[in-house]
């Protein structure tokens, strides 16, 4: 029996010895390693924190104490060590535990993450609530050094610290966010000095100070004070302890014995304090410390060699056919610059990275500052590209609204992981950018049906003067050739891709090829069914919709998203505009609740936005009775 075997809960943790701890983090490591290899996931960053996740659990009484993890995809050791040793297998799997912190899934799980830098304000907000409730214990926000990248973090800073609750703040600082950490911070985080350079310091800082005129106390107490505080204006501290943290560090966050020493110390100090910690990304498993970039988020992989077992796929994915038209596109526009939010890799954008150091930039994770980032530039007349998940360009709303869509800034917004997501669940799937962008004055929206649309996209985007968003999804894309001469299309058109006297289904974005599938099918069942590519989601091809809305009298449509204000919507808008109540319509997308983690196709057709979910609709709307799954007992 091993050690991790032992363990259902923190108590059982806090029954091993220290010395014990060591082959315990080697189980978890092994484990973590085992699991993710099958599953895939985030397995840099859960490697590097199983000291620290021993440590925290070990010493304080968790969950009466509180740990906020951010992001929380590095809190898989925690998983192993809070009652879910056993369903760990399942981790990110359709029906299994979620690859983050949920509070649903355990009471151990203090606050539902995924998104970055929330761990501050949300672990403020449980030591106040605490306060007011009488209640004490420690309340715990464990933060990257990536994730403080985020503006939000610093807010929280500033509320917590100079309000004296019971808040530990963990810094795990192992110089990396996805990629390499960004920006001043990055490196003041990591500003190190000898001891020699200190010392020789500190003694020229004592003769400065011994030097100063003495008029009266209050230079003599500045001039102390400043010496007393001497580590913290020369170390990371400095901008902790100017938001009122008692900083301490930087400790090693795989000396276990430290951690465990200093968290016993930090136990009994009842004020906002601010622990940094060094770590080392994909810590003891020798491929994920060679290249913590691939290991962040991985497929499944051979666990002997780390190498990938994921089949090639057999096209592209959107994402590198983005990325290249970018480049492409790039050398003959001197215009074009690319913006990322620490996502240079998700978003496809390394190659241009590598091609125009000068036009890109990696703003950290600062979706917001990242869009008005932009805007600055559109008003000196570049042509910003702004690639942001859809999930995370939520962050930035108010900064499209205000700062592009207000003045009309022709921004591009390359919206990648458009639609469902797949393992990383409803804190992911980009479900919503549809609806967040419809109604903002200025703003055209289109979703291309495969990648070489996708270019065409691209190329139309940056003729556009004005806001404009091309929203495409995860993964492999259809596998036609991309015409890289293609030209721009015209604004708010689509195109008709196949007739039909019954119905007109009406695709966004992907969804095409399913609509097309659905009409053969529909065919043999003696139902013709129209096909049209709305390629844009506002402006609508009015003309085209109308047209075949009137001719057939019935309408499907179907998008990779929610029902509520999603392109169905529009449509629904149009029609109602337009005094055309009585068509038939039914809408297929996803219904109001967020949905699991899973398989991307199996979700997709869970939620109907499928074959069968297009032609059930199409039944509804055309009044027959059969369902797909009569249709399948009769063999049809
Ligand atoms: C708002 C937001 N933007 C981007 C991301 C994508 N993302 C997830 S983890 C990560 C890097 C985090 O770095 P750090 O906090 O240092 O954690 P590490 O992986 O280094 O342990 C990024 C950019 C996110 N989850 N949330
Ligand atoms: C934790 C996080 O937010 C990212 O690592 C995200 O999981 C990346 O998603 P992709 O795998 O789609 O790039
Ligand atoms: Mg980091």
């Amino acid at each position: 029996m091993t050690l991790l075997d032992q363990i259902d809960s923190p108590a059982d943790l806090k029954k091993l010895d220290r010395s014990q701890l060591p082959q315990l983090a080697r189980e978890i490591r092994d484990n973590i390693v085992d699991v993710v290899s099958k599953n895939g996931g985030h397995l840099a960053s859960s490697l590097g924190v199983v000291e620290l996740t021993i440590a925290v659990h070990y010493v304080f009484d968790v969950p009466f104490d509180k740990v906020v993890w951010d992001v929380g995809h590095q809190a898989y050791a925690h998983k192993l060590l809070t009652g879910r040793r056993d369903a760990f297998p399942t981790l990110r799997t359709l029906g299994g535990i979620s690859g983050f912190p949920k509070v649903s899934e355990s009471p151990y799980d203090a606050f539902t993450t995924g998104h970055s830098s929330t761990s501050v304000s949300a672990g403020y907000g449980m030591s106040c609530a605490r306060d007011i409730k009488g209640e004490n214990g420690k309340v715990i926000s464990i933060i990257g050094d990536g994730s403080l990248t985020g503006g939000i973090a610093y807010e929280g800073l500033n509320q917590s610290g100079p309000s004296s609750r019971n808040h530990l703040v963990i810094l795990n600082d192992n110089e990396m966010s996805i990629a390499k950490n960004v920006g001043a911070l990055s490196s003041f985080l990591s500003r190190t000095f000898s001891a020699k350079y200190l010392q020789d310091l500190k003694g020229e800082f004592k003769k400065a100070m011994k030097a100063l005129p003495k008029v009266g106390d209050d230079i003599y107490q500045f001039a102390k004070k400043t010496e007393e505080s001497f580590k913290a204006f020369v170390t990371p501290g400095m901008l902790f302890e100017a938001f009122k943290f008692e900083y301490l560090g930087p400790i090693d966050g795989h000396n276990m014995e430290h951690l465990i020493d200093i968290l016993e110390n930090i136990k009994k100090l009842n004020k906002p304090v601010l622990l940094h910690v060094m770590s080392k990304k994909g810590m003891g498993y020798a491929p994920a410390e060679a290249n913590p970039v691939y290991f962040h988020g991985v497929g499944a992989f051979e666990k002997e060699t780390g190498n990938s077992m994921k089949a090639k796929p057999k096209a592209p994915s959107y994402t590198e056919v983005f990325g290249r038209s970018m480049v492409e596109l790039a050398e003959t526009d001197k215009r074009i610059v690319a913006v990322t939010a620490a996502m240079p890799e998700g978003t496809g954008l390394t190659e241009f990275a590598s091609r125009f150091p000068e036009r890109f930039f990696d703003v950290g994770i600062a979706e917001q500052h990242g869009v008005t980032f932009a805007a600055g530039m559109a008003t000196e007349g570049m042509k910003p590209v702004v690639a942001i998940y859809s999930t995370f360009l939520q962050r930035a709303y108010d900064q499209i609204l205000h700062d592009v869509c207000l003045d009309r800034h022709p921004v591009i917004f390359a919206v990648d992981r458009g639609g469902l997501v797949g393992e990383d669940g409803p804190t992911h799937h980009g479900l919503f950018d549809l609806a967040y962008l419809r109604p903002l004055p200025n703003m055209v929206i289109m979703a291309p049906a495969d990648e070489n649309e996708l270019r065409q996209m691209l190329r139309t985007a940056l003729d556009h003067d004005g806001p404009i968003a091309i929203r495409y999804p995860r993964g492999a894309a259809e596998g036609v050739p991309v015409d890289a001469s293609a030209p721009a299309l015209p604004i708010g058109k689509g195109a008709l891709v196949r007739e039909g006297s019954d119905l007109v289904l009406l695709a966004i974005g992907t969804t095409l090829a399913t609509c097309m599938e659905a009409a053969e099918k529909l065919s043999a069942q003696g139902i013709e069914a129209a096909v049209i590519n709305a390629r844009f989601v506002k402006p609508l091809d009015k003309d085209l919709i109308l047209h075949w809305a009137g001719k057939t009298g019935r309408v499907v449509t179907v998008e990779e998203h929610m029902k509520a204000g999603g392109f169905g919507s529009a449509v629904l808008e149009l029609f109602s505009d337009e005094g055309l109540a009585h068509i038939t319509t039914a809408r297929v997308g996803i219904e109001d609740h967020f949905v699991e983690h899973g398989p991307r196709a199996e979700l997709c057709r869970r939620q109907g936005i499928s074959t069968e979910g297009v032609m059930e609709a199409a039944f509804r709307v055309t009044g027959r009775t059969e369902s797909v799954t009569t249709l399948a007992g009769k063999g049809r």
